[in-house]
């Protein structure tokens, strides 16, 4: 193929996970690429996340363009891809994950346990705000949006020129190396304390079913990361098996122990005050066994009560 046609979201995270896939595919594919820049639902709508609710604001106009065959991938932040596959899409990769991790980004170098009662800590995810809570029940949750460097910004201290309203933010870690910000991170959060989302940390290249060119659908299988793809499908099961959303107060991580797959998974009150959390592991013998893997351990959620502790559907 002479060029692939990238999809990517304007933002500056998208852009930096795009071209770096692209560059790598097209390296594989030995061809050239160009990014498609396409604007999703997500980006236009200003409301709280949590009301805007729904799965897949960021990511549907970006399937279309790949249905339409205006671009030939599309690359996404796995987490917020809605975990029902689009009719005529697969995910034809899953790269290698970065670090899995939610992050503390606050003033004066303070961490969760330093954070003074009432401090004020800025989230827009229902997950990040109910364990947040559980952790430190005297802290004060602050509903708020916007890309990394407006939510950085928000951190009285930590970008100079902006003044600050709030004593710190939690992030995923992946999205600020990514993005070379590193450094505002004064805590990577332990997954004991703050399970990530479902797919946190990884990406997904999204392309047209059975008909990609010559050489690309290869480039793309050798750019599969496999243990990472057995991990974030038995993560992404629990979310399907309850019917939840990228909104729901879930976590879900899965690595590899030797042949076994183990996951855990939290299922939150939006105050923080119930928790229900379980660890499974099965043999890691195929995506199929991981998927079967997640569903079992939503079922065990499902009859502990998770419906009844959260709101699953938005
Ligand atoms: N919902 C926005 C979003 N989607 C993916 C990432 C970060 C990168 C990742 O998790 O892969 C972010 C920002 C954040 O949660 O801080």
């Amino acid at each position: 193929m002479a060029m692939i046609r990238v999809g990517t979201r304007g933002s500056a995270l998208a852009m930096t996970q795009t071209t770096t896939v692209a560059e790598r595919v097209s390296e594989l594919a030995g061809s050239s690429y160009e990014l498609v820049r396409v604007r999703t639902e997500g980006d236009i709508l200003k409301g709280s996340l949590s009301q805007i609710g729904g799965t897949g604001v960021f990511v549907a106009a970006l399937r279309d363009a790949v249905l339409e065959g205006r671009c030939d991938l599309a690359v996404h932040s796995l987490k917020d891809l809605p975990t029902l596959p689009a009719d005529g899409l697969t995910v034809a990769a899953v790269p290698g994950r970065e670090d899995v991790r939610d992050a503390l980004c606050a003033r004066d170098g303070l961490t969760l346990a330093t954070l003074p009662d009432g401090a004020r800590v800025g989230t827009g995810s229902p997950r990040r705000a109910a364990q947040l809570r559980a952790a430190r029940p005297g802290i004060e949750v602050v509903d708020i949006r916007g890309n990394v460097d407006t939510r950085l910004g928000r951190v009285a201290g930590l970008v100079s020129g902006a003044p600050g309203d709030l004593d710190g933010v939690v992030l995923a870690a992946a999205g600020l190396r990514r993005l070379g910000r590193e450094e505002a991170i004064t805590e990577l959060i332990d997954p004991a304390v703050m399970l990530p989302a479902p797919g946190q940390g990884a990406l997904a290249v999204e392309c047209r079913e059975g008909e990609a060119a010559p050489g690309v659908r290869e480039a793309l299988a050798s750019y599969d990361h496999a243990p990472t793809r057995l991990a974030v499908t038995a993560e992404r099961a629990v979310l399907r098996r309850l019917e939840a959303g990228c909104s729901a107060p879930i976590g879900a991580l899965a690595h590899l122990r030797g042949d076994e797959l183990a996951l855990e998974a939290v299922v939150c009150s939006l105050d923080g005050r119930s928790i229900l959390r379980l660890t499974r592991s099965a043999p890691a013998a195929d995506v199929d066994a991981a998927a079967q893997l997640g569903h079992a351990l939503a079922d065990e959620l499902l009859a502990a009560g998770a419906a009844v502790i959260a709101p699953l559907t938005s």
